[in-house]
């Protein structure tokens, strides 16, 4: 499945009477790739399109061959995502049994599954908080956390929405830094125009419609001139 692009074609969407995104038409296949916005510009809607959250009014939104309006289970299998809120996506007691939660549904065997916990808890430098109770971890843990419950999947896209807020700037630069090394693609909503940088390619919305797209270059310095 690694090859297999996310794409969206003609996708517009609407809530309640207006319209959120607007003809949208991109292949997603570079290994990094920002989406930039202003508030309220569809940049969540966007992403939660990418695995079946959300089922556009018009358009379709593939990965591979499969449509996420009658697939949207498998695709999510190879779909990861972490939302703007952590406290949505942590929901059991502990560290270790909050990232074993998902492997549930993998048949796993129980050493199976602890190994595959402990191997991501260790990848992301939170080996030590397998056994702390979710609910007195600190914000930027907690992101680890919820990223760590993702990638246990091994999902070969992954999707985040602001995964910077609410870190200081140390567990920024940790988070940043685990982003890059990651051999999944990545396909980040994200206000941190420097971080994003670093990318392959940088989209930005505006009002629902994609305004920008190219080289982070360009879409960053065209969008601070115009929107900034
Ligand atoms: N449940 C809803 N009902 C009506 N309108 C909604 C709903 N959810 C989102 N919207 C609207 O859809 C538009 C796009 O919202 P979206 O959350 O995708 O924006 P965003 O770019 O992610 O914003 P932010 O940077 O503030 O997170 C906004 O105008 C928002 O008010």
């Amino acid at each position: 499945m690694a090859a297999q692009f996310l794409r969206l074609l003609d996708v517009s969407h609407r809530v309640g009477g207006r319209t959120v995104l607007r003809k949208l038409n991109l292949t997603l296949s570079e290994r990094r790739i920002g989406i930039i916005g202003r508030n309220g510009s569809g940049k969540s809607m966007l992403v939660r399109c990418l695995n079946g959250l959300i089922i556009p009014k018009e358009g379709r939104v593939m990965l591979g061959d499969l449509s996420t309006a009658r697939h949207a289970r498998t695709i999510r299998r190879h779909v990861g995502m972490v939302f703007q809120s952590v406290e949505q996506q942590l929901i059991m007691p502990t560290v270790a049994e909050d990232v074993a939660f998902g492997l549930r549904s993998l048949a796993l065997s129980r050493a199976e599954a602890k190994q595959a916990v402990d191997a991501i808890l260790a990848e992301l430098g939170i080996a030590h908080l397998a056994e702390r109770p979710v609910a007195e971890l600190s914000g930027g843990e907690k992101r680890l956390v919820t990223l760590a419950g993702v990638l246990v999947m091994r999902p070969d896209h992954l999707v985040l929405d602001e995964p910077m807020t609410g870190l200081d700037h140390y567990q920024r630069r940790c988070l940043s830094e685990r982003l890059l090394g990651l051999p999944q693609q990545v396909i980040m909503v994200s206000h941190e125009l420097d971080y994003l940088a670093q990318f392959d390619r940088v989209i930005a919305l505006h009002e629902g419609e994609v305004v920008l797209d190219g080289s982070p270059e360009s879409t960053i310095s065209a969008w601070k001139q115009r929107y900034g």
